[in-house]
């Protein structure tokens, strides 16, 4: 990773990338640019600052409105929506404790279980295309939350806008012929929008580990876009040194884009897939009251995925003499049903809270 005042470096060590050139530039050489910076970040750290993405601030202030607007309801309306039974369907309303993030991926349901005690303390809504009918959309009554399903459906379909862009010109830095080539497995029919709460906890809580934010992990799909409020305590994975997690410091209006597993083994791991996690954020006045509080943190993922019968088999510019194939080709559904199984329990916690 780059270090403080390395040109294009943030203090927290995260490539910055500015998409500017490639939403409004004419010249190829131009765009190939950017697209070669952001592919180059994807293999060295496997996640970037973007700016210049191109969705209005306006646009993702309504966003983080609308997050608050949902989460301020009583438990009791939120269930009006509640998230599907199973670890199949990623729609509706977790409420704390539900999720548990895991990145235990043995298979041994016992081994799942004693990870999943620590409950996340987290609560979300998950947001899905209209027209995907394997994971069909939970909605609230709209009298509980006029405009919630047009507003959310509407920003899904925006940021896939620029999840094309951005898959576009990794299609063409990854050095593929068709920079096409990516967009024709992602239609955006199985993207995934997350609104994501997390309520004030005490930090003593989070220190001890006795509750968590979201533990570390990686994302399953291809790419990911995260949109975060002020808070801090998003942290990274440094790819250099594993076991030390850098902040992914708030950057106002840039999207924090990763890659996910899916994507890493599709560019036979050329390209990274880098754990993060959510914990006690970094600033003191974050920190709030006798009870050392921290403050409420609401953040907004986007998660890029291929369409369910895509088949994943080695990408054409990332293999040769000297990187043989790693992987069996896999659909996207095979491998989505091993991931999911892992975070969700089969049944509901006995103590769902409120
Ligand atoms: O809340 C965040 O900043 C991170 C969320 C995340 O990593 C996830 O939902 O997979
Ligand atoms: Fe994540």
């Amino acid at each position: 990773m780059g270090s403080v005042g390395e040109a294009g470096v943030t203090p927290s060590a995260i490539p910055v990338i500015d998409f500017a050139k490639w939403n409004t530039s004419t010249s190829k050489a131009e765009q190939l640019a950017v697209a070669k910076e952001l592919t180059d970040a994807c293999r060295r750290v496997g996640f970037v600052y973007i700016v210049n993405h191109g969705l209005p601030q306006d646009l993702l202030d309504q966003a983080f409105y609308t997050a608050k607007r949902l989460f301020d309801l009583t438990h009791e309306q939120k269930m009006q929506a509640p998230h599907p039974d199973g670890p199949e369907v990623h729609r509706g309303y977790s409420y704390p404790g539900l999720e548990k993030v895991s990145q235990y991926m043995d298979g041994d349901e016992d081994v799942g279980k004693q990870l999943r005690q620590v409950g996340d303390c987290k609560e979300s809504y998950e947001v899905g295309s209209e027209e995907n009918p394997l994971q069909p959309n939970v909605w609230l009554p709209e009298s509980t939350l006029p405009g919630f399903k047009e507003f959310t459906t509407k920003f899904y379909w925006e940021c896939n806008k620029v999840a094309q862009s951005l898959l576009r010109a990794m299609a063409l830095g990854i050095g593929l012929d068709d920079p096409e080539y990516l967009i024709k497995y992602h239609t955006g029919h199985n993207n995934q929008l997350r609104l994501l709460h997390y309520p004030p906890v005490a930090a003593a809580d989070l220190e001890s580990k006795r509750v968590a934010r979201m533990p570390a992990h990686s994302d399953w799909g291809s790419i990911t876009m995260l949109f975060q409020d002020d808070c801090g305590g998003l942290e990274v994975e440094d790819p250099t040194t594993p076991g030390k997690f850098v902040p992914a410091t708030p950057m106002p209006g840039a999207c924090v884009m990763n890659v996910g597993d899916l994507l890493m083994r599709w560019s036979n791991d050329s390209l990274k897939s880098t754990l993060h996690r959510v914990t006690l954020p970094p600033l003191s006045d974050r920190i709030e009251g006798a009870q050392r509080m921290t403050r409420a943190r609401y953040s907004i993922p986007y998660f890029v995925s291929a369409d369910p019968e895509s088949l994943v088999e080695c990408l054409p510019a990332c293999t040769d003499a000297q990187n043989p194939v790693k992987y069996e080709p896999v659909t996207q559904r095979a491998y989505s049903k091993v991931r999911a199984k892992l975070q969700y329990p089969k049944s509901k916690p006995v103590s769902a809270a409120a």
